[in-house]
Formats: structure tokens, C-alpha cells, sequence
């Protein structure tokens, strides 16, 4: 097999590294890092060093005399905090002096979730029942108990139930204003939301949502109280500004009522959860929503090439409600940015696997490669091909093969009719409306008593039967339902497969803690990050944008924050056909459009070919489905056995 295009041309093994995560603050930097204003906002796209900034402002608030204590620092995720304690600990022991590290780690810094928990249980507000934190799971398990399933189900109803608590709504006001709308969807969601309310309270039990709202009505029902609670904290220092929702900027308002200071990093062009109601009109209109409110700027590019930045660049600025940046890139480093065309997703796994195997023998370590997708089921087949090629991989974001849905509900129900007591079965099928007529019509659809591989072909119809809506995410399903079962099938028997799963699993967690493995990713899951080399893949029309999504401008902003991952390498890939003939995305034009001829490289003269074509022509209405009639099952996936012979339903 000949190596991708680009890769044997590579120079990034003689580029310099960059430098140390922390750098000196460069000018600009520190300017905004020793700001004086009340309210600070430091706006700057990815690479530019916004999370250098803030540790650098914490560690010039403690030269100014100020207590660690009486700083408040949070970002999105429990992971990225961690991290940022991390590094503002490393920096502070390098400071020397009395550091103690044991009474750095109770210092507050973490989510605004975690804040809230933290301040509620220490400090509980008047009225405030003794609770217990329900996590995802357990409020899985209220919802399965009281039955509390939303006729569409393509939202999870603790999502459903967690965007009312981002916008602060009580299932009264959730109630009230799907009446006023008139839409009976909304009635049933509301009505819903108040039936998990009284669940959770006569269990004792808070979810993650009910944090904030509980704190915010302490501080806004009790003036003492909030004076109290206020008064704790001289200066706020909020990461990832732009993701912030309702309930959280009400929050941060309330904790400042006593004159701390809010300095605030971000960039809107990063805002990826406006599903989970964060809002980019927080970070575009800070300068009128804070007192005595200052801009800062960072310009530079610390992190990507010139070639990365300036197709990262054209892309961003087709949106049109954003802050305009200019980005100047440090490295001026002018490789290319590779296209790959590929015929359908088998080919394109086989494309990513050469492109890992090629950047590692010329010395990349795997921890510096990661592969980025918008949708879980693109990175399934890459994930499942690097898998049985022995590459060390870890998978981040809601993507690791066996956690997604059609491919839980196969192995899950296949196992559970193998052995009715496997209740690690069980557990995988979870709950819902689509679970339990499963179950219901399992005893009658399926013969249980036939050899293992027959019994899931038979399970994996059933579960491809189930997909929904019509169109691709129908097709996606039944694509996914149909490869677990394969897998299984292979297997030979349910003891095997099970061994398979572990073994999986256990290869993961390896790799996880390991830290040497290349990155599968969601784009979600790769916020804040960086690599030096990055494979965007299903670079598709109907993937990126996704065609269910209603807000095309965070379709972009997420193919930009997939983009502006690389450093130095970065590939967009795209197959001409994912069961039905594509067109590539028009993203792939837009990035192009910033770039000189000599900054682009095509995988082959028929990537180039593809993406120049006008749109594919439309499927028939009633030709036949690709429903994987053939799938290469991975010998490496199955520890210890011959590569397998195809599988044909
Ligand atoms: N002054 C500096 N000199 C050299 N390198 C720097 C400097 N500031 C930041 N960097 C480097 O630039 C890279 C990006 O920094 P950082 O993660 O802080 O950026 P960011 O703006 O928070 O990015 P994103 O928005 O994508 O999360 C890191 O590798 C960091 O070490």
C-alpha cells in the first residue's frame, strides 16, 4: 500500500516543537493577565493562549497580595480543572516560597457545578432539604422507575430535563410556556420534567442541573445569605466564557454582588453548546451586561501553523454573528493541508490506519495523532480498523463503539436472550420506550435456541428494525445495529464475545491511563485541546453541517475547533459514498479558499477530482440500502484468532 499523500514529504519531525505550555506571557499576554478593570473580558481564538493567560492572572492576583482562597476559578469540564490546578500548582511551586500543596488542592477552583455543590455544602442556603447528587445513572434510574419516557425519544429526557434547569424554568414556568406555544410536545416534556421534580425529591436526590438552581434561589430569596456567600470571593476567574448558559451567568452575578472582580477568557467562535443552552450573546454583549467592563486581545497563534491558521481563519469568518479576529500565526510554517476523497468509510478507516502507521514510523509518538469527528458513527469504523491493526487508541466523547446506541441494544439483547441472568446485559440495554418493546417483542421474533452467531443476525434485524427517523440517521442505525451483530456473530459463542468486549474494554482503559495511544474523538470531546497531527474525518455535506442541525453557524464553529486542534499536520477526509452517495462538506471549499496552491495537498488525483464534482446524484427512492452486507470483522478485535472470513446477512 502506498502512504498517503503528503506523509512521505512530511517535515513536521524537523519542525521545532513548541514551546513549554508555560511560556513567559508574551506582551499582549500580560496585559490582559494584570488588567485592572471590575470586569475583564480576554477575547482571542483557539491557540493564542487564553488558558496561559488565566493561570498567569492568578499568579499575578497572588503577587498583588491577593488569598488563594478568595480567588474562585472554574472551567467546563471536571477534567479541564483538574488540569488547570495542575498547572497553576506547577507554577506556583516554581515560585518557590512556602507552597503547600496539600492546601492548594482545597483551593476553589472547578466547574460551576462543582462550585455550586462545594458552597452548597458547606454553606446551605435557608430552605435547602438535606439532598444527595444523583449522576447521570441514578437519574437514569428515576426516569426508568417512574416511567417517565418522552414520546420522541431522539432526547435523552435528562437532557430535555437539564435544558429547563440551564434556563432556570420550574416545571411550572416549563409548563406554562408550552402552553402559551401551544405545542403538545412541549406540554408532555413540561409535565414530565415536574413528574422527575417530585421523583427526585421524595428520593433526596439533587441532579447536576439542580445545583445551580438551588444555590441561585438561595442567594436570590435570602439577601443575608448572598451577602454571606458573596463576600467569600475577591475575584472570579472563568475559563471558556463562551459556553456559559442562563443559570450560570445568573450565578456568576450573584457571587460578584459583594464587588469581587469577574476576569473572564473565551472566544465565541468556540461555542459549541448551544444544545445545552449555552449562548454566544453572553461573550458578544459582556461589555454591556458587566460594570466598568475592558476588552483584551491576543493575536498570536501559538499553536498551529500559518497553513492551519489562515484555512482555520477563512473558514470562522463566513459566520456572521461573531466578534471579528485577526490571528497572527507564530510559526510560519507553510505545510500543507492534506484532502483525502475516499471511496466509502472502509476506505477511509484503511486511509487513517496508513496515516497513524505513517506518522509513527517517522517517530510521532501516537499520543501526539488524534482522529476527529461531528458524528460517533464515523469514528466506529476508524476505531474498530485501528483496533484490530494493535494501534493503541483511546476514545473520548460519546463514541466508544459499544456505548452507542444500536450497538448497546444488539450486543445487550443478544447476550440477555443467551443468559435471561446476565445482568451486565441488562444494564447495557438500558431504558426507554424503544428498550421495552424490544423486550416485549424478542419472544416472539426470536428463535433463542439456535447457535450463537444465528441468534444475533436474528437480534441484530430486530434492532436495525427499530431505526428511525427514515433518512440517514435511520440508515446510520440499521449500519450500526448490523456491525455489532457481525462482531458478535464472529465470536462463534457468547462466551467468546463477552471475552471480546472485556478485553476491549480493558485495552481502552490502558490506554487511557497509559497516555500513549491516539485519540478518537467527537469534536465535543476534543475542546481545549491539541495535537500535532489531526484527521478531521466525514468532511461530508450531510455530517458537517449535520443535516438535523438548526444552527449552521455552530456547525461551522465546530469544524473550526476541529481545524484549529493541529499544530502542524492537518488532513480532511471524506467518503464519496457513506451508504449512499455524498457530496463533500462546503466547509472543506471554505478552508481552501484561504490558502495558496501550495499549501494544499491531495491524497490523489481523485480527491481532488471529488471534491471539484458537482453534487452526487440522488439516491433512488427504492434502490436497494448498503446495509453492510460485508464487513471485515478485526482479527486484533478478537484476541488470539485468525482473521475471520466476511459475514453476509
Ligand atoms: N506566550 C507564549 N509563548 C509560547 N507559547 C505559548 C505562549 N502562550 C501559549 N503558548 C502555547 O500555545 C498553546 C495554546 O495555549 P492555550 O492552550 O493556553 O491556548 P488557548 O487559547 O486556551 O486555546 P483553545 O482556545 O484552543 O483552548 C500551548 O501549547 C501553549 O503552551
Amino acid at each position: 500500500m502506498s502512504p498517503p499523500g503528503g506523509i512521505a514529504t512530511l517535515p513536521a519531525m524537523s519542525e521545532p516543537a513548541p514551546p513549554a505550555a508555560e511560556s513567559p506571557l508574551d506582551p499582549e499576554q500580560r496585559l490582559a493577565a494584570e488588567a485592572e478593570a471590575d470586569s475583564v473580558l480576554v477575547l482571542a481564538g483557539p491557540g493564542t493562549g487564553k488558558t496561559t493567560t488565566l493561570v498567569g492572572r492568578y499568579v499575578h492576583l497572588l503577587e498583588q497580595g491577593a488569598a488563594p482562597a478568595r480567588i474562585f476559578v472554574s472551567t467546563f469540564t471536571a477534567r479541564a480543572a483538574e488540569e488547570l490546578r495542575g498547572r497553576i500548582g506547577a507554577r506556583l511551586e516554581t515560585r518557590g516560597g512556602d507552597f503547600d500543596a496539600e492546601r492548594f488542592r482545597r483551593m476553589p477552583i472547578g466547574t460551576l457545578h462543582g462550585m455550586a455543590l462545594r458552597l452548597l455544602q458547606r454553606h446551605p442556603p435557608p430552605g435547602c432539604p438535606r439532598f444527595r447528587v444523583f449522576d447521570e445513572q441514578a437519574c437514569s434510574r428515576v426516569i426508568a422507575r417512574h416511567r417517565l419516557y418522552l414520546g420522541d425519544d431522539v432526547r435523552k429526557p435528562t437532557d430535555v430535563f437539564g435544558a429547563y434547569k440551564d434556563r432556570l424554568m420550574s416545571p411550572a414556568a416549563a409548563l406554562a410556556e408550552a402552553k402559551v406555544r401551544n405545542d403538545a410536545t412541549l406540554v408532555e416534556a413540561a409535565e414530565a420534567y415536574g413528574r422527575y421534580q417530585r421523583a427526585l425529591a421524595e428520593e433526596g436526590g439533587f441532579d447536576f442541573g439542580d445545583l445551580i438552581m438551588e444555590l441561585v434561589r438561595g442567594l436570590e430569596e435570602d439577601e443575608a445569605y448572598r451577602a454571606r456567600i458573596a463576600g467569600f470571593f475577591d475575584h472570579l476567574l472563568i475559563d471558556e466564557y463562551q459556553d456559559i448558559n442562563p443559570a450560570q451567568e445568573r450565578m456568576l452575578r450573584l457571587l460578584r454582588s459583594e464587588g469581587a472582580r469577574l476576569w473572564a477568557v473565551g472566544d465565541d467562535d468556540q461555542c459549541l453548546y448551544a444544545w445545552r443552552s449555552a449562548d454566544p450573546a453572553f461573550i458578544l454583549g459582556f461589555e454591556t451586561a458587566w460594570p466598568d467592563p475592558a476588552l483584551f486581545r491576543l493575536s498570536r497563534n501559538y499553536r498551529s501553523s500559518a497553513t492551519i491558521v489562515n484555512a482555520a481563519g477563512a473558514l470562522i469568518g463566513a459566520n456572521r454573528r461573531r466578534h471579528a479576529k485577526d490571528q497572527v500565526p507564530h510559526s510560519a510554517s507553510r505545510l500543507a493541508l492534506t484532502i483525502a476523497g475516499l471511496d466509502d468509510d472502509e476506505d477511509e478507516a484503511d486511509y487513517v490506519l496508513r496515516v497513524v502507521k505513517g506518522l509513527s514510523g517517522r517517530g510521532m509518538p501516537w499520543n501526539e495523532m488524534a482522529v476527529l469527528y461531528r458524528a460517533g458513527h464515523v469514528g466506529s469504523r476508524i476505531q474498530i480498523r485501528l483496533a484490530e491493526a494493535g494501534i493503541p487508541l483511546v476514545v473520548r466523547g460519546a463514541g466508544e463503539f459499544w456505548q452507542l446506541g444500536p450497538v448497546r441494544l444488539t450486543a445487550g439483547l443478544a447476550r440477555l436472550l443467551s443468559n435471561p441472568q446476565d445482568m451486565d446485559a441488562r444494564a447495557m440495554l438500558g431504558h426507554g420506550k424503544r428498550v421495552d418493546k424490544l423486550l416485549q417483542q424478542a419472544p416472539e421474533k426470536i428463535d433463542a435456541d439456535v447457535p450463537w452467531p444465528a441468534l444475533c443476525r436474528q437480534v441484530g434485524r430486530l434492532v436495525s428494525a427499530t431505526a428511525r427517523p427514515p433518512g440517514e440517521e435511520g440508515l446510520q442505525w440499521r449500519d450500526l445495529a448490523f456491525t455489532a451483530a457481525d462482531l458478535a456473530a464472529e465470536c462463534g459463542t457468547v462466551a467468546a464475545f463477552i471475552a471480546l468486549m472485556e478485553e476491549q474494554r480493558r485495552s481502552l482503559r490502558r490506554a487511557e491511563s497509559g497516555g500513549d495511544a491516539v485519540v478518537l474523538s467527537t469534536i465535543h470531546g476534543a475542546k481545549g485541546l491539541e495535537w500535532s497531527a489531526v484527521v478531521v474525518a466525514g468532511c461530508e455535506a450531510d455530517l458537517m453541517p449535520h443535516e438535523s442541525s438548526p444552527d449552521l453557524e455552530e456547525e461551522r464553529r465546530l469544524m473550526y475547533v476541529a481545524a484549529t486542534r493541529a499544530k502542524r499536520w492537518l488532513v480532511l477526509s471524506f467518503a464519496a459514498e457513506r451508504r449512499k452517495a455524498v457530496a463533500p462538506s462546503p466547509y472543506i471549499a471554505e478552508m481552501l479558499s484561504g490558502l495558496d496552491e501550495d499549501q494544499i495537498r491531495y491524497h490523489d488525483p481523485q480527491s481532488r477530482a471529488r471534491l471539484h464534482a458537482g453534487p452526487p446524484q440522488p439516491v433512488k427512492a427504492d434502490g436497494p440500502l448498503r446495509l453492510r452486507p460485508e464487513l471485515k470483522v478485526s482479527s486484533g478485535m478478537r484476541k488470539g484468532r485468525a482473521p475471520s472470513k466476511r459475514t453476509r446477512f
